[in-house]
């Protein structure tokens, strides 16, 4: 039996609903094999981020060495980085393994407000990174930042993802769960350097959407490991994220997780209703 592989490299969140927990979770749902070179371990709950403690460069190094020099991966997806040493660290791994169908997910801000990207890593992320992205996952704060660029709307929204493309980013997909111009719909946008391709999905009304940007990435990642086009990892990872939200657990008192559980069972059902 030969199966796909993804690794990511990522924060740990002991609360279990994004980084690295988030990203293993959606590989295991989505038949993927899911492997994992951790860069900080952070201290948070869904109330917030309570300690960060980055890892070192060659520990981080380390890590994807060992999956480099023996098991390999059909995709890499990167997550938490927090500073400019292990992005470049990172960087310079993906070149040496020739990992090219890499997801990056711009994480920086959690939703509590904790800084996980230090303000000095923008530059080593645009300059370094971005480059080797066949993805870029930036939510509209993100892509705000990055782009240097203020956005309200779809149209900002457009000529921002232009802006990621051109700094070397192969496809830009910018998430809309911030974009309040429409308050009926979350509409995630793709661009591949050409075409605008839209993914809309109604707005649900929840605070439990801690983990939101890891899960969508990280399904992204385990289905281009499957050999899925960019456009059909959009549309299972728009799928995948909408289930987790709208099947919602209650855990916490705070920014609750998602429910990771819920595409897969979904699909059992729509199986079990086709007599498969
Ligand atoms: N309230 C919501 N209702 C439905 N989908 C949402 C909602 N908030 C976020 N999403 C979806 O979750 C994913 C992450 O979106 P976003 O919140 O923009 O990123 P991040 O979690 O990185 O801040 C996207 O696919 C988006 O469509
Ligand atoms: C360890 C770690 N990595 C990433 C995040 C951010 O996750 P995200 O999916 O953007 O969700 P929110 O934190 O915004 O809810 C994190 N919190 N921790």
């Amino acid at each position: 039996m030969t199966i796909a592989r993804a690794l990511t490299v990522a924060g740990s969140d002991s609360g279990g609903g994004a980084g690295i927990q988030a990203d293993l979770k959606t590989f295991q749902e989505l038949d993927v094999f899911g492997m994992t070179a951790l860069t900080a371990v952070t201290a948070q709950n869904t109330l917030g981020v309570h300690g960060i403690y980055p890892l070192t460069v060659e520990a981080v190094q380390k890590q994807m060495d060992a999956i480099g020099e023996d098991i390999g991966t059909d995709a890499v997806k990167t997550g938490m980085l927090f500073n400019s040493d292990i992005i470049r660290g990172v960087a310079e791994k993906l070149v040496q393994y020739k990992w090219e169908k890499v997801v990056v997910d711009p994480v920086m801000i959690a939703k509590g407000g904790s800084v996980l990207l230090l303000e000095e890593a923008v530059r080593a992320l645009r300059e370094v990174l971005m480059p080797l992205a066949l993805v870029i996952t930036p939510n509209v704060p993100e892509a705000e930042l990055i782009a240097g660029r203020t956005i309200r709307g779809l149209d900002d929204r457009k000529e921002a993802a232009r802006v990621l493309a051109d700094l070397g980013a192969k496809n830009v997909v910018m998430k809309g769960g911030h974009d309040e111009s429409n308050p009926n719909e979350v509409i995630d946008l793709l661009y591949d350097g050409r075409d605008f391709y839209e993914f809309s999905s109604p707005r649900q009304e929840t605070r439990h959407t801690h983990g939101t940007g890891c899960t969508f990435a990280a399904a992204m990642t385990a289905e281009l490991a499957k050999g899925r086009t960019v456009v059909q990892a959009v549309e299972v990872a728009k799928q995948f994220i909408q289930a987790a939200i709208e099947d919602t657990i209650q855990l916490g008192q705070g920014h609750g997780p998602t429910n990771h559980w819920a595409y897969q069972r979904r699909q059992a059902v729509v199986r079990q209703g086709a007599g498969r």
